[in-house]
């Protein structure tokens, strides 16, 4: 019998109850008991949609965030939240959130760092390590849900992740070298395993992605000495990778003394064959074999047939299990009606996903004869899709193909072009602008809900988005910012708003994906070729622009950050896609330009984790990335100023092709790691304008105006003040006016002194 199991579950709930329950409680409308309800609820769903898997996952919800649950079950937050006031729960939330300190609260506590998970969308909270720290084993969580579970009737596979992974993921503040801490972990390890054995637990996933990425000799010899001290442990250990290949790995990882390895069989297709000859006979094989990161039905009949020979090969040590865990994917598609019959009927989100693979189960375990209904239904979605009228555009693919080198190509270089630029705009030196959005308050989510409603008219609707951009041009005249924006109210999200208006597209109601904390997205469904019926943001801006007599920034996403928040089609490469988006928004700032629109920005904020998780794969990425941004940019004349924006301060690394974009202004993340930003400007020079961000958005807190000075004065040491610019690190959507506003004023001060020493 082939088993079935599953890696992870979304946690945010069909109707995003999680968030709702995080943020009542942290606005002290829910007592912790009645948060602990909410979430023991949501587990018992959780589990009651993985009915009839043969193992699921326990530990795969969390509060926060799945890293820093593993800091606390390792007894590791970080020093400075350990002795503050509260519960445990509390100090959780000070790390994962911050803290002011206010009347009713003694301790102000920063957030831990945030970083990309892997290639995805979603965020953790850094492990922050140093040559001193200890770990001690706190197993509560994962022991209460394991009764959970097993009071339900589920059979309980605890997810952890794996102590190599858990060292890789962290960041030692101290330079020091985060293998040193190894041994001390693997005790911990060692005990959890020992604890867990005592509580009846068979297997435990441990979760070790970081074999897909390229590890020196020190990290690979980690994963030998990690597992070779925890081999005696009486829990059997399934070593989980998942994302991608495991190449120069696939030995390392089949060789180590475990119970069992689990492949990403989505993204590393052609290493099935090798790891099912290399796998030692005694060690189980779980295949990834529903695409955790995408919404399409898989093609159950295709899996097969490549399966069944597997299955008759390894008998009962093939395991079957989505690619990776279902974090990525939202939760329900049977809820969607809005969506078309037909389009609904190619998708599958976490639910159809494990529905999927318990029919793959049941055809391996009782013959494709036993299910033959519905494979025959999926197979004829899989054939609708694949000649759906509604996919393919000759016209769209003609224009791609029509694509030249010229397009990439402005008039003129920077040099020349900034001069028509500068006469025109007629700015001052160090000036001042901001990201794009403004506060996205209560009031304009609730009047756009109402407006989807019915609720609310369109021309009311447009009327209240109106009133709200006259708004945010009169506030930032006020401040005295030199470039302005519209302020982005009529988003509901930089990419869902434009996927919304292109054709190609399709959106859901409820397939919220988390991003980090309560944060979620809903990305929308690239299902066919990409054309712009119409202008999609020329009106907004005119609008704007008609209210101030300053610069107004026509704000567009770009391509690759389109593609990458997206879920995209799987029928032809990500590259195809992403110049056909390229198209569509080439389209779009030829329109603002027409209207008269003298600066344009095309936020690229996705640029950076779209890049493959090997560097030896990043210069293709890289190249077709680059392509796609210079044809959507730059067709402009000289004298239009092309903007982008990327929040990442890692960008040492990709400057050179960064500067390949040739935007005339670059507007990047940094505040935080004023000195990483140096760093970049050693070796290579930025030769086109840039705009270190100096007021850190992420945090509440309103920065000071001194250290906005300071921030700029580092950055002037290193560019030249012609090409220097003053913005924050990104956009203010997430803030509340009454922290922008003040904000904003120091930083339009800090600029006036800055420009006062230099005369
Ligand atoms: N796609 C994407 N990825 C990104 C970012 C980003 O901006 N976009 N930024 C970075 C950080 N990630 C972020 C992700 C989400 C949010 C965020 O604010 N999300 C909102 C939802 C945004 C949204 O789509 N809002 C809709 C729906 C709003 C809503 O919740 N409506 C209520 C009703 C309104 C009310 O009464 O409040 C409802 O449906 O129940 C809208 O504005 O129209 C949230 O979780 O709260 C911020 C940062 C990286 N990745
Ligand atoms: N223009 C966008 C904004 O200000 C850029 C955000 S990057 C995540 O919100
Ligand atoms: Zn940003």
């Amino acid at each position: 019998m082939v088993l079935t199991h599953n890696l992870g579950f979304p946690r945010i709930g069909p109707r995003r109850e999680l968030k709702f329950a995080q943020e009542a409680f942290w606005q002290g409308k829910l007592t912790e008991e009645e948060l602990n309800v909410r979430g023991a609820d949501l587990r018992r769903k959780h589990w009651q949609h993985q009915h009839g898997l043969d193992l699921v996952p326990v530990g795969d919800f969390s509060f926060y965030d799945q890293v820093l649950d593993m800091s606390v079950t390792l007894g590791h937050l970080p020093e400075r939240a350990q002795s503050t006031p509260g519960t445990e729960l509390d100090r959780y939330f000070r790390v994962a959130r911050g803290r002011s300190a206010s009347d009713t609260d003694c301790c102000s506590i920063h957030a831990g760092a945030m970083t990309k998970w892997f290639d995805t969308n979603y965020h953790y909270i850094v492990p922050e390590l140093e040559a001193s720290t200890q770990f001690t084993l706190n197993p509560e969580r994962l022991l209460t849900q394991i009764e959970e579970a097993r009071s339900q009737g589920f059979t309980p596979k605890p997810v952890i992740i794996g102590p190599v992974t858990y060292l890789w993921l962290g960041k030692a503040k101290d330079c020091s070298d985060r293998l040193d801490l190894l041994d001390r972990l693997l005790e911990v390890y060692a005990e959890l395993l020992e604890v867990l054995a005592s509580h009846g637990i068979e297997w435990v996933q441990v979760d070790e992605p970081a074999l897909v990425t390229e590890l020196n000799s020190d990290w690979r010899h980690a994963f030998n000495l990690a597992y070779h001290r925890l081999k005696s442990a009486s829990a059997k250990l399934l070593v989980t990778t998942y994302f991608g290949e495991l190449r120069e790995n696939l030995k390392l990882a089949c060789e180590l003394p475990v119970a069992g390895v689990h492949l990403d069989a989505i993204n590393a297709p052609d290493e099935v064959a090798r790891i099912a000859d290399w796998l030692p006979a005694h060690k189980i094989l779980s295949l990834g074999v529903i695409n955790g990161r995408n919404i399409w039905k898989a093609d159950l009949s295709q899996t097969l047939d490549w399966l069944e020979p597997l299955y008759e090969k390894l008998g009962d040590r093939l395991w079957l299990a989505p690619s990776c865990s279902l974090l990525h994917v939202p939760v329900d598609v049977s809820t969607e009606d809005k969506l078309e019959p037909e389009i609904k009927h190619w998708l599958s989100f976490g639910v159809q996903k494990l529905a999927e693979l318990r029919l793959l189960a049941q055809a391996l375990n009782n013959g494709r004869a036993s299910v033959s209904g519905p494979l025959a239904e999926n197979a004829q979605a899989i054939r609708s899709r694949r000649e759906s009228a509604r996919v393919h555009n000759p016209a769209v693919t003609q224009s791609v193909i029509r694509i030249d080198s010229q397009m990439g190509y402005r008039q003129s270089p920077y040099s020349e072009r900034i001069k028509a630029q500068q006469q025109r705009l007629k700015l001052p030196r160090y000036p001042t602008t901001t990201i794009g959005s403004f506060p996205q308050t209560p009031e304009i989510r609730r009047a756009r809900q109402q407006h989807h409603k019915g609720e609310l008219t369109e021309s009311a609707y447009i009327a209240r988005i109106r009133e709200e951009i006259a708004h945010c041009v009169k506030t930032q005249e006020q401040l005295g910012l030199d470039v302005l924006v519209h302020g982005e109210a009529e988003r509901n999200d930089m990419v869902e708003y434009f996927g919304e208006q292109l054709e190609g597209y399709a959106f859901s109601q409820f397939g919220w994906v988390q991003s980090y904390g309560s944060r979620c997205v809903k990305p929308p469904i690239l299902f066919g070729d990409i054309s712009r019926p119409q202008a999609m943001t020329v009106d907004w801006i005119r609008h704007a622009q008609s209210l101030t007599d300053k610069p107004l920034k026509g704000m567009l996403t770009g391509p690759v950050t389109i593609l990458n928040w997206s879920f995209v089609r799987d029928d032809q490469p990500r590259k195809e896609t992403c110049l056909q988006l390229a198209m569509a928004i080439r389209e779009e700032v030829l329109d603002l330009e027409e209207a008269g629109t003298k600066i344009i920005q095309i936020d690229e904020a996705a640029l950076r984790e779209g890049l493959p998780l090997r560097k030896s794969d990043w210069a293709s990425y890289l190249n077709w990335a680059i392509e796609a941004f210079r044809v959507a940019a730059n067709g402009v004349r000289d004298e239009t100023q092309i903007h982008t924006h990327m929040c990442y301060s890692e960008f040492n690394d990709i400057i050179e092709p960064i500067a390949r974009m040739d935007a005339d202004v670059i507007t990047i993340e940094t505040s935080r790691s004023a000195m990483e930003l140096l760093d970049a400007f050693k070796g290579f020079e930025y030769p086109n304008d840039i705009g270190p961000g100096v007021y850190d958005i992420h945090s509440p807190n309103v920065p000071d105006k001194l250290q906005i000075a300071e921030l700029m004065h580092k950055a002037a040491e290193r560019i030249p003040a012609s090409r220097l610019w003053v913005n924050p690190d990104c956009g203010l959507k997430t803030r509340k006016w009454e922290e922008v506003i003040p904000a904003l004023k120091g930083m339009v001060e800090a600029a006036r002194e800055l420009r006062s020493e230099a005369q």
